[in-house]
C-alpha cells in the first residue's frame, strides 16, 4: 500500500525507539515543562509539579467482588463509598485470574515484535484506533507512551487491518478478555444502582443495546528524564467505567482525590476500576469520575484498559430518579461521547465541563 510506505518513510518514531535510542535528551514535544497544562487543567494541577515534590501514597478501597454480588451489607456500604467518594477501586477475587495472565502474556509479546510488524497496525494521523502515539495540538505535550487501541465490542464495528495478526494467540486473548470484562463492568453497574437503593438495570437500560468497549495496551518505555514528561497526561475516562490491569512490578498510576494527587502501589491479583465520565453524569454527580494521569519511570510500564460505554446513538443523560429539588440536573444530555472526549483530548479540556448545563 503506498500508503504505509509513506508511513515508513516520513513517519514520526515511536516512543520506544526513542528509549532504544538512548535519547538523553527529552525531544521537545514530550517535555511537559514547555508545553503546560491547558486552563481548566492548571487550577485542578496546581500541586502536581513533578519535580520537587514527593505524592503521597494512598490505598484505593479494596473491594471483594465475590462477597459484593452476595449483597454483603458491609462490602456495599465500601462500594458506595468509592463510588461517590474516591472515583476508582481496587477489585479483589473476581474469577477473572487465567484470562488476565494470558492477556498479559499476550500484551508483551505484541510489545516485543519489531517495530516493522507493529507498524502493519499504524494508527493514521486523524483517527485513534491502531497503534502509535496520541494525537496532541501545539498546545501540550505529547505522552511518553505507545499504545494499541482498538473498539473490541459490538464486534461489527471492529476494524480488524487494525487487529495485529501477531503474537497469533493475541485476537482470541483480546476477544476473551473483552468479553469477560464486559460482563464484569456490567453486574458491577447494576450492583451500583442496588447500593443506592435503585432497581439494578435502572443505568444499564439508559445505555442501549450496544455498548462499545474500548481496549487499549498501553506501553510507557523507559524514560531517561522522567520528570520532564508524562506517561499519560492527567484525564478523566469518558465511558461509564474503565477496567485497569496494571503492571504489578512498576507503578505510576496516580489520582485526585480532595484536590490532592495520589500514588497508588499495584496490588498483585487485583483489577483496577475507574468511575467515568459518563457514570458521573447518569447518576447526576453522586459517583465522581476520577482525574488520573500515569507518571514516567526509569523503568518500562504496560497496562491493559478496557473502557466500557454507552451505545453511541443513545443520548446519555442524568436519569430522572436522581434529579430532585435538593439535586437540580447538573449536566445536559448527548449523544456519541466519544466524539466530544476526542475533541476535548485534543484540546486539553475536561470533557465533564463542556457536560454542565
Ligand atoms: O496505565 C494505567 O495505569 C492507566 C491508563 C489509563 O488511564 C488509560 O488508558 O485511560
Ligand atoms: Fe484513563
Amino acid at each position: 500500500m503506498a500508503g504505509s510506505v509513506l508511513t515508513q518513510i516520513y513517519r514520526e518514531k515511536q516512543v520506544e525507539e526513542l528509549a532504544m535510542d538512548g535519547v538523553d535528551e527529552i525531544p521537545q514535544q514530550f517535555d511537559i515543562t514547555i508545553y503546560k497544562p491547558p486552563t481548566a487543567i492548571k487550577a485542578i494541577a496546581a500541586n502536581s509539579n513533578l519535580k520537587n515534590q514527593s505524592i503521597p501514597f494512598i490505598d484505593p478501597p479494596v473491594i471483594d467482588f465475590a462477597r459484593l454480588i452476595t449483597s454483603n451489607e458491609e462490602e456495599l456500604e465500601k462500594y458506595r463509598e468509592a463510588l461517590s467518594s474516591w472515583g476508582c477501586f481496587q477489585l479483589i477475587n473476581h474469577g477473572m485470574e487465567s484470562i488476565i495472565d494470558e492477556m498479559r502474556k499476550n500484551a508483551k509479546q505484541f510489545f516485543q515484535l519489531p517495530m516493522e510488524e507493529k507498524l502493519k497496525c499504524a494508527k493514521s494521523a486523524n483517527y485513534y484506533e491502531g497503534y502509535g502515539n496520541d494525537d496532541v495540538t501545539g498546545a501540550q505535550a505529547k505522552d511518553w507512551t505507545d499504545r494499541l487501541f482498538l473498539i473490541a465490542s459490538p464486534e461489527e464495528q471492529r476494524k480488524m487491518h487494525l487487529w495485529p495478526q501477531n503474537p497469533p494467540s493475541l485476537r482470541k486473548t483480546i476477544d476473551e478478555c473483552t468479553k469477560s470484562g464486559m460482563n464484569m463492568i456490567e453486574t458491577l453497574i447494576k450492583i451500583a444502582a442496588k447500593s443506592i437503593g435503585l432497581e439494578e438495570n435502572i443505568f444499564l437500560s439508559k445505555c442501549g443495546e450496544k455498548p462499545v468497549a474500548h481496549f487499549r495496551l498501553n506501553l510507557y518505555p523507559p524514560c531517561p528524564k522522567p520528570e520532564l514528561v508524562l506517561g499519560l497526561k492527567q484525564h478523566t475516562d469518558g465511558g461509564v467505567m474503565t477496567l485497569i490491569l496494571p503492571d504489578e512490578q512498576v507503578g505510576g498510576f496516580e489520582f485526585i482525590k480532595d484536590d490532592q494527587w495520589y500514588q497508588v502501589h499495584p496490588r498483585p491479583g487485583a483489577i483496577e476500576i475507574n468511575i467515568g465520565d459518563q457514570f458521573e453524569v447518569l447518576s447526576n454527580g453522586i459517583f465522581k469520575s476520577v482525574l488520573h494521569r500515569v507518571v514516567a519511570n526509569k523503568k518500562e510500564r504496560m497496562s491493559i484498559v478496557l473502557l466500557w460505554s454507552p451505545d453511541r446513538e443513545v443520548g446519555v443523560g442524568p436519569i430522572d430518579e436522581l434529579i430532585n429539588e435538593k439535586r437540580p440536573r447538573l449536566y445536559k444530555s448527548v449523544k456519541n461521547y466519544n466524539d466530544i472526549i476526542i475533541e476535548a483530548w485534543k484540546k486539553g479540556i475536561f470533557t465533564l465541563d463542556a457536560m454542565k448545563l
